[in-house]
């Protein structure tokens, strides 16, 4: 039985005071002991470090939204995966739409990003997702095919084993339209038979496939509830530590059947 995620992406968010105070909140919430539910929490790059204090003690992981391929050296501006791992990260998003689509990140930018990570040991949320006009289109899924395709060129199966696939359709991000459990499940059972064609059967059974897209503690049950959905990442409803927690809430309640 594949564990679930609950990660929360603040993307551009928070102050440090207000950062601290949700990852406390979060904290304080988080399920402890064995509840099948892991929750990870992906703030601001300079607010990673009183994150981490104010998540000590707790279960509560630590995420970073982005990372560069490069050990070190003059990248200005750039945060290198060992800075990631030396404040104390277990994870990092990479793919975002956001990156993709705001930032201009290729399939071969985030692959080397997701080949620098994974070979640090750092735990990669591998972001995925079709804009309106490729599902209007019918290219849902060529689209994924492309972007699973191009982000894990040359990661064989073992280092697959550290990588965490999020499906996030950018029409359903930020805007309030959240995938049907339908659209999710169909999408999320797509991306396991390519991993299953791609790598093997164990592979693709036990891949964490999270949803992404306005997940709220209302809708959140029935779709992590859908049988290839395996966890939420989060944006908007992560902000707040009780809109988050009802999301975590859900996801135990589904872990314990
Ligand atoms: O990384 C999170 C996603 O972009 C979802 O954001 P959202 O929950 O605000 O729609």
């Amino acid at each position: 039985m594949r564990r679930i995620l609950v990660a929360g992406n603040w993307k551009m968010n928070t102050t440090a005071a207000s950062g601290v105070e949700l990852a406390r909140g979060v904290a304080a919430g988080a399920p402890a002991g064995e509840s099948g539910v892991d929750v990870l929490v992906a703030p601001p790059f300079p607010y990673l470090v009183p994150v981490k204090e104010a998540l000590q003690g707790s279960v509560v992981q630590l995420g970073a939204q982005n990372a560069y391929f490069e050990e070190s050296g003059a990248f200005t501006g750039e945060v290198s995966v060992d800075m990631l791992l030396d404040v104390g990260c277990n994870a990092v998003i990479l793919g975002h739409s956001e990156r993709r689509h705001v930032l201009g990140e290729t399939d071969e930018v985030i692959n080397r990003k997701v080949k620098a990570s994974l070979a640090k040991g750092l735990q990669v949320i591998l972001c995925v997702g079709e804009l309106l006009d490729d599902r209007e289109a019918g290219r849902t899924e060529a689209i994924l095919d492309e972007q699973m395709a191009g982000g894990l060129a040359d990661v064989d199966a073992e280092a697959l084993k550290n990588v965490v696939i999020a499906y996030e359709p950018v029409w359903a991000i930020g805007t309030g339209k959240t995938a049907s459990p339908d659209q999710a499940e169909s999408a999320h059972a797509h991306l396991r038979k390519w991993l299953a064609d791609r790598y093997n059967a164990e592979s693709a059974d036990s891949m964490q496939i999270l949803y992404g897209g306005s997940v709220k503690p209302a809708n959140a049950k029935e779709l992590i509830g859908q049988d290839n959905v395996d966890g939420a990442l989060v944006g908007g409803a992560s902000l707040s530590a009780e809109n988050f927690l009802g999301i975590v809430t859900a996801a135990t309640e589904v872990a314990a059947g």
